[in-house]
């Protein structure tokens, strides 16, 4: 089996060693421009359209990340790119998930006990103690509930919180209301007090988070970001910062990464920001995860993580 990889700044030699290790027999070698030797698997980020294009023996490539928009974006603009049938699988969860319970729990925490307001407070150098908020007051909505925000919405509702997800069908996370589709989406903004972004890049979802959404929250709303930087309006969300709509936002996660230095949602003192790094992913059990589901293809058997080309997720 020959196994070709391409990432613009994972170390190659240790993805190569670890795909060795995990599947012992099989031919892994980096991908250099003008490599058109046979290949049964790709593993990819960013790929060059040539590393893919005319591969019609392909049985799987593979996204080594969990948003596949940059792969289909460049599908869409070179349909020639990944020949007609060959599937594309991305990462489920592979250590992300924890990530990402890590980074919304440990947010959701400061503005809920006000530390936001206490920082404000201390430049002043202010002892003021402030009205406690009660959790009943704060709820929690997912846009999106699928394998990063279902295990996100579920660590929430563990620490309390009345929690909401929204999604394209329905879902039974235990301790969560479930809102599903554009006819439910009012329904669920209504009251969310604490809206937390774990959609897919899709054209349904582009520009989603935006004034008139925003305008549906509860007062005083947070705003977190943590999948891509196109959902949000960043014009709409400081407008909303500015009239006292939003009290705040974490974002991961920007239309133009890096974030450029003039952007004003650096200056602002209700953003937090972090650079891209909410769920990173790790190496060891992604390649576990990509090895397992190798042997499920040779097996002859279905495995998990194929993208849907239909939906673009
Ligand atoms: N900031 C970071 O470091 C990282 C960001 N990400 C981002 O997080 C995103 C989510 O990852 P993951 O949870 O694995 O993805 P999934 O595909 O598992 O989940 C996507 C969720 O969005 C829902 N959804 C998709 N389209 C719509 C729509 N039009 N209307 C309503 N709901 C919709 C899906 O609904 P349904 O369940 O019904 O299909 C699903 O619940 C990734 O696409 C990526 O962009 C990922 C990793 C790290
Ligand atoms: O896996 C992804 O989609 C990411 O955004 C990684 O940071």
């Amino acid at each position: 089996m020959d196994i070709i990889f391409h990432h613009p700044t994972f170390n190659p030699q240790f993805w190569i060693d670890g795909m060795q290790q995990q599947l012992p027999g099989a031919r892994v070698r980096q991908w250099y421009p003008g490599d058109s030797q046979p290949a049964d698997y790709a593993l990819v980020w960013h790929p060059p359209v040539e590393m893919l294009s005319g591969r019609e023996t392909l049985k799987g490539v593979f996204a080594l990340g969990a948003g596949v928009d940059s792969i289909l974006s460049k599908l869409q603009a070179y349909p020639d790119m990944l020949a007609q049938g060959v599937p594309l699988f991305r990462l489920e969860d592979t250590g992300m998930a924890l990530q990402m319970q890590e980074y919304a729990v440990s947010q959701v925490l400061h503005w809920f006990r006000r530390f936001d307001d206490y920082q404000a407070l201390k430049l002043q150098a202010k002892w003021l103690p402030l009205e406690d908020y009660r959790r009943e007051d704060f709820t929690i909505g997912l846009l999106g509930a699928g394998v990063l925000g279902g295990k996100v919405a579920e660590s929430l509702a563990a620490w309390g919180f009345p929690v909401r997800c929204w999604s394209r069908s329905k879902k039974e996370y235990p301790g969560v209301s479930s809102f599903a589709g554009a006819e439910q989406l009012d329904e669920f903004l209504n009251g969310t007090r604490v809206l937390i972004n774990l959609l897919p890049n899709t054209p349904q979802t582009v520009g989603i988070i935006n004034r008139q959404l925003l305008n549906k929250l509860a007062d005083e709303a947070f705003v977190m970001n943590l999948a891509r930087g196109v959902h949000l309006v960043e014009n709409d969300l400081l407008a909303a910062l500015e009239s006292g709509k939003v009290k705040g936002a974490m974002l991961d996660v920007f239309a133009q990464e890096p974030l450029p230095a003039e952007n004003p949602l650096w200056k602002h003192p209700r953003i937090a920001i972090t650079p891209h790094l909410a769920a990173v992913t790790r190496p060891v059990e992604a390649m576990e995860y990509i090895a397992k589901t190798i042997r499920q293809i040779e097996n002859g058997e279905s495995p998990g993580g194929q993208v849907s080309l239909h939906h673009g997720y």
